[in-house]
């Protein structure tokens, strides 16, 4: 951390906290490497690619997920130096609840839209999001170097989906520089700075914004001060949990860390206090100083609900120690991520994981694989159902495999979402086929510019598995979504069980609507059959509900001992032979008799609608 230990003591007018929200990849992460450039946040050689999306995936994957925050000097135009506040927000779906925690920081909003294409699926999201928090908005026409930008149609076409002002929407290219002058001086000219009631002598009153592990000083608390003064050495107490702490450092991210003395009213920062991990901390909490404490405590946040569940195995159950200790670290960094052990018949003993959302799911396994490098399964995702029992109780059901005896149920209810999808018109046919094949309810079609605006209810279980992607591909990539859950509602709902060999695979048991049902156990089956290798015996795969069959096929026997052919040849290539077969092994899980390859699983489990 850099030794410079000030006060900070910026008049509040003096200050602005902003945050960038938009469609992902419509250029947020680029225009604020560009904002940290150009008021000198980090020298030229220092600003590798997409400095705020540090995260290896974030940037293998191109998106934002943590949402990170800068601090910024500029000098405007007028002379004066302004402490600009910046949070880069996440753009997916899955991480709408980022977006919602930063926006609650800041006073106003870039509104960045890519001026090639124009009104996105997040744009609307984000920026019903950012207005929901009363934020003011400064509209960004990013990407105007392309020559299919058409700043105008675009301008119009923002006024006429959103109904903000677009007239005096800044053109910029944050990929050539162009432009970033003008959004740094409406940054300072046309968004609000912080107010503050009680100012710097009120008791401290600070929102806790955001959380996260760092290796070398703990957990890291960011906050954005309300009232009075947060100073090192302070004992502070979190309203929501009562926990007192000692302020060891306080300090500010221009995004290299910097020591500061205190912060004041209006002002982001991170303090460290011995906290000891993450979930000790509660985001939308109000920390307060223990002897003199402010009279209310802000609104708080819900805390993310989990809306995906599955379970994730160790292919190797010897694993299972480490697949333990790599997720208490995951856990440390991504309060949103929750876990708890779960045994299978299948695959042993693992992990039943909640997640926000499908890529959030593929996000934590593949840093489990790298960061860890442990092999996973994951079973089939699976929403969380409502179960309205005979004798009156309640119970809620994350994994199918806990299914209770369906005469002890009255309802099942499921979880439904409202989705709003932008695409072309040429892919329009396509896509309410996929909504109505997926229980898809259409509320809404209407045409923006030459797009279509779709809104449909839909069960979030008909989108967890892989709508999205069949969305993306019925399109070209060009369709966008965005989804709110809803409500649950009443389904005709069952458990489809897979059995191999006569044994049932509970990782590969999921809930699925009855009318849905046979074609999915047929489906299930074919794909199994072609994934599963043969073995010495023939084995029939089948999909059941219940005692009752609904489908099923057969793997035919293997005809010959793969090391027949070596009788009579040298021993060398037969071991070679079966060293190379054992290898295949690795990745196999046995069941019965049968063993069946890692790919399967996830194979059979992302099967389209194709
Ligand atoms: N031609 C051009 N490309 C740009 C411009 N700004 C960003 N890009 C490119 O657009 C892609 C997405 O940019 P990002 O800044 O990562 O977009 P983002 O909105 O942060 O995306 P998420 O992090 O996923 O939310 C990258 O390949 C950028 O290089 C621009 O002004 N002109």
């Amino acid at each position: 951390m850099a030794a410079m230990s000030t006060n900070s003591s910026t008049p509040l007018d003096h200050i602005r906290n902003f945050s960038i929200v938009a469609h992902i990849d419509h250029g947020k992460s680029t225009l604020a490497d560009r904002l940290i450039q150009s008021t000198g946040g980090l020298a030229d050689r220092e600003m590798s690619e997409q400095v705020l999306d540090n995260m290896e995936i974030e940037r293998e994957r191109g998106i934002t997920i943590k949402a990170q925050t800068v601090r910024l000097h500029y000098k405007a135009k007028d002379g004066e130096t302004y402490v600009l506040n910046l949070i880069d927000t996440p753009g997916h779906v899955d991480f709408a609840y980022e977006v919602s925690r930063s926006l609650s920081a800041c006073e106003g909003s870039l509104l960045v839209v890519d001026a090639s294409q124009g009104v996105e699926a997040q744009t609307l999201a984000n920026v019903y999001q950012a207005i929901d928090n009363n934020h003011e908005l400064v509209t960004v026409l990013n990407k105007i170097d392309l020559p299919a930008a058409e700043p105008d149609r675009i301008k119009d076409q923002i006024e006429e989906v959103i109904g903000i002002d677009a007239s005096e929407a800044v053109l910029i290219s944050a990929k050539t520089g162009l432009g970033i002058p003008d959004v740094l001086e409406a940054i300072v000219h046309k968004l609000p700075a912080p107010k503050s009631e009680g100012g710097e002598k009120a008791p401290l009153k600070a929102l806790l914004v955001d959380s996260w592990y760092d290796t070398y000083l703990g957990v890291m608390v960011l906050v954005r001060i309300i009232e009075g003064r947060l100073s090192k050495g302070q004992t502070v107490r979190m309203m929501g949990t009562d926990a007192k702490y000692t302020v060891e450092r306080v300090g500010v991210l221009t995004p290299k860390m910097v020591a500061m003395d205190s912060l004041g009213p209006g002002e982001i920062g991170f303090i460290t206090a011995s906290i000891k991990e993450v979930a000790d901390t509660r985001v939308g909490d109000t920390i307060t100083e223990d002897k003199r404490p402010t009279a209310k405590a802000l609104p708080g946040f819900k805390p993310a609900q989990p809306v995906v569940f599955c379970g994730l195995f160790p292919v190797d159950a010897a694993d299972f120690e480490d697949l333990r200790s790599a997720m208490g670290k995951l856990r440390l960094n991504d309060a949103s991520f929750s876990f708890e052990m779960e045994s299978s018949a299948a695959l042993g003993f693992g992990f039943r994981c909640g997640f926000l959302g499908l890529l959030h799911l593929e996000i934590i396994q593949e840093r489990l694989e790298r960061e860890f490098d442990l092999d996973l399964i994951a079973t089939a995702p699976s929403v969380v159902y409502k179960l309205f029992m005979t004798d009156g109780s309640e119970r809620e059901l994350h994994n199918p495999a806990d299914m209770p005896d369906v005469v002890k149920i009255s309802e099942i209810h499921e979880p439904w979402i409202r989705a709003t999808i932008l695409t072309p018109d040429d892919y329009l046919g396509g896509i309410l086929k996929l909504c109505q094949d997926r229980r898809g309810i259409q509320i809404e079609l209407t045409y923006v510019g030459t797009r279509a605006m779709i809104t449909y209810d839909l069960p979030l279980n008909e989108v967890v598995f892989d709508f999205y992607d069949r969305l993306k591909s019925i399109s070209k990539g060009y369709a966008s979504f965005d989804y709110q859950i809803t409500d649950h509602k009443e389904g005709n709902l069952v458990k489809m069980s897979i059995l191999v060999n006569g044994e049932p695979v509970d990782a590969l048991s999921m809930m699925v609507h009855r009318m849905a049902a046979e074609k999915r156990g047929r489906e299930m089956c074919e794909k199994l059959k072609e994934l599963i290798p043969k073995h010495m015996f023939k084995i029939p795969i089948q999909a059941a509900i219940g005692g009752n069959v609904i489908a099923r096929e057969t793997i035919s026997a293997l005809r010959k001992d793969v090391t027949a052919k070596c009788y009579g040849g040298d021993a060398t290539r037969k071991r070679k032979l079966l060293e190379k077969q054992k290898a295949g092994k690795k990745r196999m899980r046995q069941f019965g008799k049968v063993e069946i390859p890692q790919e399967a699983f996830i194979a059979a489990l992302k099967m389209g609608d194709e």
